[in-house]
């Protein structure tokens, strides 16, 4: 056969040439080399228990035939079966050590230690599975030679592999089916095998936290420390992987064990114990991962000031204050922030906080100031603006307004308010008002004179008397008695007020007879008149008029002289003039009263000397004095606006000189006495008491009754009209804005106030001054006019804006707008009116404001028609036949259906016909058909009234 070489079958084996010598000669077939020639059955002795640890198979194939029958070899160990019957049939000896294989083999089932020893061949067992059933009817047929047998030495072989190796072949190779057919009974069990298998390195797991519990026991103590506790925790932490390293990666662990660690470098965090906490049934490990997290939200409770609030702060740096010098650094953070807190929040955070609560109270008392009594006295000056007031109060202009508002005054902030209406007011706030105004009158007036400075004046004379007595007649009689007895060629002039001489001795008269001049000079407060010259026509007696200027008279006490006029009529009863007079206590001298009474005749010119000498008797009597010989001071007796001069007045003087040049102030308005000129038209230089002079000079057209006075200079009369100027307007303004008020609900029913607003241009100062006032004056109730702006030039482009700005009226007198100025007029709409006379430009404005009024609607009666018989037309209604009675039946007018003169309906006329005709009008005689809009109760003998609305223009 094959011869088979050393070195062939080392290869075969797997084994060292020298190896298999020394097995060689352990068999007692040494060999001197490799290349040594074996026979077969040393080859089978060698092979045999060499392929038993490592391919038992193969080494039988190789035994029997060559490696391709190896193969072979191998199928047939698929079928256990037949490989259990040829592994039993070759080997007739060792049959009986079969069942002694097959004994342990059921052992191995029973005791899982013996396959723990080989894993490699637990993996066999896994892989081959299915042989299992079939091989368990071969394991029963040895059992029972098994059973037979002693177990004993079936304990032995699995034991220990090297002791198998001296056993028989057979006995080997019968192990192992045995094995095979066994395992798929293991493979069921594996699981619980394993784990009773395996619990060695278990219990090592479970031991570790068993072991650590200890240790967290160790920190348990360290509670009260919190930064050294720390570092037990940390030192801990390091320690538990170092124990749970070996445990951790091996497979097949409880998860209950294999999570704590897992977890263990979780604890580096700082969180990881705080999670771990609920895993665990034991409360103890909890306090001392918790208590080193204490002091770590102590940090963070000193990064985060919000949650945590200024108590919580100082109750952590109380407690945290005993412990290092750090929590001190960090008891200060925490103060410094509530520091913070009480500046931005005071309110809230301050309760409880001293610091907070005395801000608070440092922030009210600068709001709380009681003014002191004096303070608490408010002066003003005859009036104040709501704005003013409650400046000066100290309070919010709105709670004053809202005040008026209660007292059912509407008002703005600009609102001014008079001095009793602030006083009200002031008094609710608790306040006092004290009127300071500049007391003019007081400070113009009148020194009392020195008696010795007091020198006899001329007196002045009024005349009074009712109506077609003969007043004018009587002072002009008077006065061409004079003239032509004086100075003839004079050209008389009515200025008011003239002047008449009686041997040597001037007698002054007023130029405005009539009781109701006298009246409303002295309401202005100006007592001019000495003496009364009171005027009775002798055929008429006392008359009404008569009566209510006696009693004017009396009331001024101002005595009286009775002129019986019209004596010259032959119907003349001077007597019964005295008896009807003696009612009022006016008794003639005769009669044995005081009264003088002197019968004269202005016609005729009879007793008007002795009228005359009783007016100086009366003055004599009354001893009137004044003093010459300082300021004059005096009354406006008549005023007017001079086409050619301007504003000119008469003014009495009553004591003082007037001169020419003199500043002065008079009403409102002040000047500079330009020239004076009597009544006959003469220049003076200076006016003494009682004269009476007419002045150029003023600044604006004054109102009669108006005191005139001389001042030292220009600068001090200019402040004192200004002062006037403003209090007058502010007391018009109140009082305007006081009625519109009272009537804001008719106003707004009405509209708005309507302005006229003017700009005034001129050649000279005084012009433009004076037209300016009389514009003023044109103000009415229902319109104001406004002068924006009035100043001397030529129109310019800024008066054309104002105007457009404004919606105003540019006047013009003696200048003409600049050509840019005119453009732009022309452009913006601007109404440019240009006058040489004052005159007219008043008449145009005038005239303008009645444009501005709403026109008024009157009614017009236009005709009357009576109804004669009804006729119901079909989609029509009612038809009154009529019977127009008078005037005319209008279609388009309105109408008004009248029953027992009682009106039943007012509307229009649906139709007017005449037959079937549509007309506009049927006059009065005629019939016609009628029929009312919307109404259609018509009866005999009902009345048409026919008329219609008339516009009428408002008139100033
Ligand atoms: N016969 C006669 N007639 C006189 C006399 N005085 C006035 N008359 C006439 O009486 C009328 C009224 O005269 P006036 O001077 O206008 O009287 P008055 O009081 O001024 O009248 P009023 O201005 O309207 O208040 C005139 O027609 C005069 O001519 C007089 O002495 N004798």
């Amino acid at each position: 056969m094959s011869k088979t070489r050393v070195y062939e079958l080392a290869q075969q084996m797997g084994i060292d040439n020298k190896e298999l010598m020394a097995r060689l000669a352990a068999l007692g077939e040494p060999v001197t080399n490799h290349m040594a020639v074996l026979e077969d059955s040393v080859v089978k002795a060698l092979t045999a228990p060499a392929q038993q640890p490592t391919h038992k198979e193969v080494s039988q194939e190789e035994v029997r035939v060559k490696p391709t029958l190896i193969r072979r070899r191998a199928k047939v160990v698929e079928t256990p079966e037949s490989e259990a019957v040829e592994a039993a049939a070759p080997v007739e000896e060792p049959v009986q050590e079969a069942p002694a294989a097959a004994a342990p083999a059921k052992d191995v089932a029973e005791e899982p230690k013996k396959p723990v020893r080989d894993p490699g061949r637990a993996i066999i067992i896994e892989a081959a599975p299915k042989p299992a059933p079939p091989q368990a009817p071969a394991a029963a047929k040895p059992a029972p030679a098994a059973e037979t047998k002693p177990a004993a030495p079936a304990a032995k072989a699995p034991e220990t592999p090297v002791e198998a190796k001296p056993a028989a072949p057979a006995a080997s190779e019968a192990a192992k089916p045995a094995e095979k057919v066994e395992a798929p009974a293991q493979a069921p069990q594996a699981p619980a095998a394993a784990q009773p298998a395996q619990p060695a390195a278990p219990p090592k797991v479970e031991a570790q936290p068993e072991q650590a519990s200890p240790t967290r026991a160790k920190i348990l103590g360290r509670v009260e420390i919190p930064i050294p506790a720390q570092r037990p925790a940390e030192r801990r932490e390091y320690q538990r992987p170092a124990n749970g390293e070996r445990p951790a990666p091996r497979p097949g662990m409880p998860r209950g064990v294999e999570r704590p660690g897992t977890e263990r470098p979780a604890p580096r965090t700082g969180e990881r114990p705080a999670g771990a906490h609920p895993r665990t049934d034991r409360p103890a490990p909890l306090a001392p991962v918790e208590l080193p997290l204490g002091g770590d939200d102590r940090r963070k409770g000193a990064r985060k000031p919000a949650p945590a609030g200024g108590t919580d702060y100082a109750k952590n740096g109380k407690k945290g204050a005993p412990a290092t010098k750090g929590k001190k650094e960090a008891f200060k953070k925490p103060d410094l922030m509530d520091k913070r807190e009480r500046v931005f929040e005071p309110g809230p955070r301050s309760k409880g906080k001293k610091r907070g609560v005395e801000k608070v109270q440092i922030g009210k008392k600068t709001e709380i100031t009681v003014p002191k009594a004096i303070k608490r006295i408010i002066k003003i000056s005859e009036s104040i603006t709501v704005g003013e007031l409650a400046k000066r109060m100290g309070i919010k202009a709105t709670d004053l307004i809202r005040a008026l508002m209660k007292m059912g005054v509407m008002a703005t902030i600009n609102h001014p308010l008079d001095f009793d209406t602030a006083t009200i007011l002031a008094t609710d706030f608790g306040y006092e008002i004290e009127n300071v105004a500049l007391d003019v009158e007081e400070m113009l007036e009148a020194e009392p004179d020195a008696p010795e400075s007091l020198q006899k004046r001329p007196p002045v004379v009024t005349i009074m008397g009712h109506v077609d007595h003969g007043k004018t007649s009587l002072l002009d009689a008077i006065r061409e008695t004079n003239v032509i007895a004086g100075e003839a060629g004079g050209i008389t002039q009515h200025i008011g007020a003239y002047d008449v001489e009686l041997n040597g001795r001037k007698i002054t008269f007023l130029d405005t007879p009539g009781h109701e001049a006298f009246t409303a000079m002295r309401a202005r407060g100006a007592k001019v008149t000495d003496i009364v010259i009171l005027v009775v026509a002798a055929d008429d007696g006392v008359m009404p008029q008569t009566r209510e200027a006696v009693n004017h008279s009396k009331a001024a006490g101002v005595p009286i002289i009775i002129a019986i006029n019209k004596i010259d009529k032959p119907e003349a009863n001077p007597t019964r003039v005295k008896q009807e007079l003696m009612e009022f206590g006016l008794v003639a001298e005769e009669w044995g009263g005081d009264t003088i009474f002197v019968e004269v005749s202005a016609k005729k010119r009879i007793n008007l000397e002795a009228l005359l000498e009783m007016v100086l008797l009366q003055a004599d009597v009354l001893e009137l004095k004044a003093n010459p010989d300082k300021a004059a001071r005096g009354t406006i007796v008549e005023a007017k606006l001079d086409k050619g001069r301007g504003p000119v007045a008469t003014v009495l003087v009553q004591e003082g000189t007037m001169k020419v040049g003199d500043y002065f102030v008079a009403g409102v308005h002040y000047g500079r006495v330009r020239a004076m000129q009597n009544d006959r038209g003469e220049k003076v230089p200076a006016a003494g008491p009682a004269m009476p002079v007419e002045v150029i000079g003023f600044t604006g057209v004054p109102d009669a009754g108006d005191i005139f006075v001389a001042m030292g200079d220009e600068k001090q009369a200019k402040e004192i009209a200004n002062h006037r100027q403003m209090k007058l307007r502010e007391s018009e303004l109140a009082k305007h804005s006081k009625l519109s008020l009272e009537q804001l609900y008719e106003k707004i029913q009405k509209g708005e106030v309507k302005d006229l607003n003017t700009i005034v241009k001129g050649d000279v100062q005084g012009s433009v001054e004076a037209v300016a006032e009389s514009l003023r004056k044109l103000t009415t109730a229902a319109i104001r006019l406004n002068v924006l702006h009035a100043s001397v030039g030529a129109i310019t482009e800024t008066d054309v804006n104002l105007a457009s700005a404004s919606n105003a009226i540019i006047l013009g007198f003696n200048v003409r707008p600049e050509v840019k100025a005119a453009a732009l007029a022309e452009k913006e709409g601007v109404d440019v009116r240009l006058y040489n006379i004052i005159y007219d430009a008043v008449d145009d404005i005038k005239k303008a404001m009645e444009g501005l009024l709403e026109p008024t609607f009157k009614e017009k009666y236009l005709g009357r028609a009576e109804i004669r018989e009804v006729f119901s037309v079909p989609k029509v209604g009612n038809v009154a036949g009529s019977y127009v009675t008078d005037g005319k039946i209008v279609r388009n007018a309105q109408v008004r259906l009248l029953r027992d003169n009682v009106v039943v309906y007012e509307g229009k006329l649906s139709s007017l016909r005449r037959f079937k005709d549509d007309v506009k009008e049927v006059a009065s005689n005629y019939e016609c058909g009628m029929s009312l809009e919307n109404y259609n109760d018509l009866k005999i003998g009902d009345i048409f009234e026919c008329f219609e609305m008339e516009k009428v223009a408002g008139k100033l």
